[in-house]
């Protein structure tokens, strides 16, 4: 099993360009099952996740042709309409196939996927918005198997606000006969990003960047060419490492409209920010200053930067509370920090940093995605070597962290 072992107290001085987003692309390789046109994608992120999910819609049928970032795919020949265990088990992601093949084909076998280490993560509202589309939905043998000869245009509330719960609902309504009307969508950029590339196969959406999208179902949709949204979680994880290091970044291939909150917040801490359309300036002396923060749905904080946004606050001139409301197990990182002597102490969903003004080495687990990033982060803060284990997380959703790091000169390898 890899590991990244890190040899902290270097300041970060460069370029890093930012990849595709994991959480766009993701939803977008499934839209490639609504179509038997090509769907010529851009941007893709060289990721684990993107992997898996290549193998699992290669699994149905799909033709996908790979020239590095770029991804064409061709849904002209589905043979098959099952989404296995040993697949979906890998990337809870894997249920974004169920709208798309339920819409197009009027059947989807899809593994329900288990929770994980961040949260129980339920489906109920993905099954309980298509069922109201008309789809006979039975859960059995660990299966989701949905059946629905022509799904038909509803209006569905879901009790919260889902991200691929609302991925989902969006693409199995484009072509369901009628009107859907999506409400408490999620409004998140990867949302709407995944509308823009529907819109651009003659889908017909409206609200779309709102809470309440609007969909007239087609009869079919077409190929279309689509870039993928720059990842504004990874950039937000680099802006972090230069919060927690020192140093003087540019982030490019970023969009900088889509984060207001996390660079205000990042701002607070002391970062100087210079912020261009796609291009980012960071630069930071000193220590950051403490921000207390409560993560929230899209344009709130999001939980996704929570993790990289403690490994700076355990290094503030000062105390810090963070109140994750997403996922209910999402602090696993806070013991992996204070074996590296932060000093966080939780109670229920609300976690209190003391601030300390060193950390030294030591080894430590990633235990999920992000929570793998703040260690890296930490790592580089720390004085001496930090050992990262189980980095395969960090895998799944960031493209050669560790070759984009040691390029702004950090001193991070990873150990075969
Ligand atoms: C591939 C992808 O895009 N992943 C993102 C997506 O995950 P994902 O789409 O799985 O997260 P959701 O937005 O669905 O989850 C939000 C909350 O709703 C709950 N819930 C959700 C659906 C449902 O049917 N029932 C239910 O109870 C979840 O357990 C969680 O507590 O949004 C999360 C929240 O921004 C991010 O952390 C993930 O990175
Ligand atoms: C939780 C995440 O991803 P996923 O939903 O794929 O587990 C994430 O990207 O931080």
């Amino acid at each position: 099993m890899d590991k990244l072992q890190i040899v902290g107290g270097k300041r970060l001085n460069g370029d890093i360009a930012v990849s595709g987003a994991k959480n766009a692309a993701l939803p977008i390789l499934c839209a490639g099952l609504l179509t038997g046109g090509d769907i010529e994608l851009s941007n893709v992120p060289r990721l684990h996740d993107v992997r898996t999910i290549l193998k699992l819609l290669e699994q149905t049928g799909l033709k996908v042709t790979q020239d590095d970032e770029r991804v064409t795919l061709n849904g002209a020949n589905i043979t098959s309409l099952e989404a296995p265990y040993e697949l979906v088990k890998t990337m809870r992601a894997s249920i974004l196939v169920l709208g798309p093949l339920l819409a197009r084909f009027g059947e989807a076998k899809v593994s329900l996927p288990g929770g994980c280490a961040i949260g129980s993560r339920p489906v109920d509202q993905h099954i309980k918005g298509l069922r109201q589309m008309g789809a006979e939905i039975t859960i059995e043998g660990g299966y989701i198997h949905a059946k629905c000869a022509k799904l038909k245009g509803a209006r569905i509330h879901t009790d919260m606000i889902t991200v691929t719960g609302t991925e989902n609902l969006l693409m199995a309504a484009t072509l369901a006969e009628g009107e859907t009307v999506l409400e408490n969508a999620a409004r998140e950029p990867e949302v709407t990003d995944l509308a823009n590339l529907l819109v651009a196969m003659g889908a017909k959406i409206e609200g779309i960047g709102t809470d309440r999208l609007v969909i007239q179902g087609v009869e079919s949709l077409h190929g279309a060419k689509h870039a993928v949204i720059s990842d504004r979680i990874e950039a937000a994880t680099f802006l972090c490492a230069v919060a927690a290091t020192g140093g003087d970044i540019v982030l490019k291939n970023t969009r900088t409209d889509i984060f207001d909150v996390a660079l205000d917040k990042l701002r607070e801490m002391g970062l100087q920010l210079d912020v261009g359309t796609d291009t980012i300036r960071a630069r930071m002396d000193g220590r950051p200053n403490p921000v207390s923060f409560r993560t929230t749905e899209y344009p709130g904080f999001p939980t996704d930067m929570q993790a990289q946004f403690m490994a700076v606050n355990i290094l503030a001139n000062g105390p810090s509370r963070v109140t994750e409301t997403i996922f209910e197990n999402r602090f696993m990182h806070v013991q992996e920090m204070n074996r590296l002597g932060a000093q966080i102490s939780t109670e229920g969903n609300t976690a209190f940093i003391k601030g300390v003004d060193r950390l030294v080495g030591a080894p430590v687990m990633a235990t999920d995605l992000r929570a793998s990033a703040s260690l890296v982060i930490a790592g580089m803060a720390a004085e001496g070597t930090t050992l990262i284990d189980r980095i395969y997380h960090l895998d799944r959703g960031y493209d050669r962290m560790e070759v984009k790091l040691s390029a702004v000169g950090a001193d991070i390898v990873r150990i075969k």
